[in-house]
């Protein structure tokens, strides 16, 4: 398995060329926050916005509108009844994250589906959080598009059915290839299976130990994959930009919040980029 380095940093950010635009940065839209997990919607929003991602639409349920514009009002929002303007926001998008506080009811299990239903082979999808387990439990055919899994291990067994005890680069791999996906498998050290082979994040620390520290690096994913060519790089430069703040901010701090994380993203990336 390979070590995830800072190299990785200078070789996926670059500097942005002055005659670019917001178009020039990514449409990311994440589906997900459902009336009690709005919180987990609105960080991965917000950490798209953060690692500079161009245009971010949120979809969300209604109740968390008013939340999510008055901590992100860089976000455009829809709610889940819009159903006609959905699809047209995840035609138009080039990266989709889907899952972060999704919950798993009738409507959560809808979206999804649509999602699946409307994606096509030029776009980046991500899949966390509620919507793994979501998949776990259908089995629906997954569509042709680049898709990236960001599981927790616990998500990950419902998803591949290895036990978490036996969550062998080997096993993860073969499942990895039938899935054919990028998978994120979170965890202190973690994971990232793709078709070239598996890479090993070098950072972390447990003052991450906290709720919503993945869904905030699913809308870093989204934001990175949205800007970046080489997706592979980026996935890893995210997972790895990521820890690298939380180790920071953790020499003086016993728990670092998601939320704190996200507010570091620009200055980190900035301090980060290639030099020429
Ligand atoms: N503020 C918000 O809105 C927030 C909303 N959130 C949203 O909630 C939704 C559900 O996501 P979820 O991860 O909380 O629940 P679930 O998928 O049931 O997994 C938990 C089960 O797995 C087990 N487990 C074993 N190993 C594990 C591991 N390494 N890491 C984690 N768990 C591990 C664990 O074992 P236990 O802790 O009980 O020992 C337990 O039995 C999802 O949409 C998410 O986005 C959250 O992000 C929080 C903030
Ligand atoms: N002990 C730890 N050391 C390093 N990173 C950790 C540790 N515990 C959790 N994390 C990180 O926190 C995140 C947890 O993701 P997840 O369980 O999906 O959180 P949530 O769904 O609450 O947002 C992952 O990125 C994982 O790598
Ligand atoms: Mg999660």
């Amino acid at each position: 398995m390979k070590k995830i380095t800072k190299a990785i940093l200078p070789n996926t950010i670059r500097q942005r060329p002055v005659d670019s635009y917001k178009g020039t940065y990514g449409r990311v839209v994440l589906i997900g926050g459902n009336r009690n997990f709005g919180g987990a919607i609105i960080m991965a929003s917000e950490a798209s916005v953060y690692s500079g991602a161009g245009l971010v639409t949120t979809i969300t349920d209604s109740a968390n509108q008013a939340s999510l514009h008055a901590r992100l009002p860089e976000a455009m929002v829809t709610d889940f009844s819009q159903h006609t303007q959905i699809t047209s926001l995840i035609q138009s998008a080039n990266v989709v994250v889907v899952g972060p506080g999704l919950g798993d009811d009738a409507n959560s299990i809808e979206q999804l589906k649509n999602v699946l239903a409307t994606v096509t082979p030029s776009q980046i999808v991500i899949i966390d959080g509620s919507a793994i387990s979501i998949l776990a439990s259908n089995n629906w055919n997954l569509p042709t598009t680049n898709l990236i899994f960001t599981p927790h291990q616990m998500e990950w067994q419902r998803l591949s059915g290895i036990k978490i005890a036996d969550q062998t680069e080997t096993a993860n791999q073969q499942i990895r290839n039938q899935l054919n996906a990028t998978v994120v498998l979170k965890s202190h050290r973690t994971e990232i299976y793709t078709e070239t082979g598996c890479f090993q994040n070098t950072l972390g620390t447990p003052a991450q130990a906290t709720g919503g520290m993945g869904d905030t690096l699913a809308g870093m994913i989204g934001g990175f994959t949205a800007q970046f060519a080489d997706t592979t790089n980026a996935v890893q430069a995210a997972v790895y930009t990521h820890s690298a703040i939380a180790e920071q901010l953790a020499r003086n701090q016993y728990v670092v919040l998601p939320t704190q994380i996200i507010h570091e993203i620009p200055k980190f990336m900035h301090e980060n980029q290639a030099s020429n």
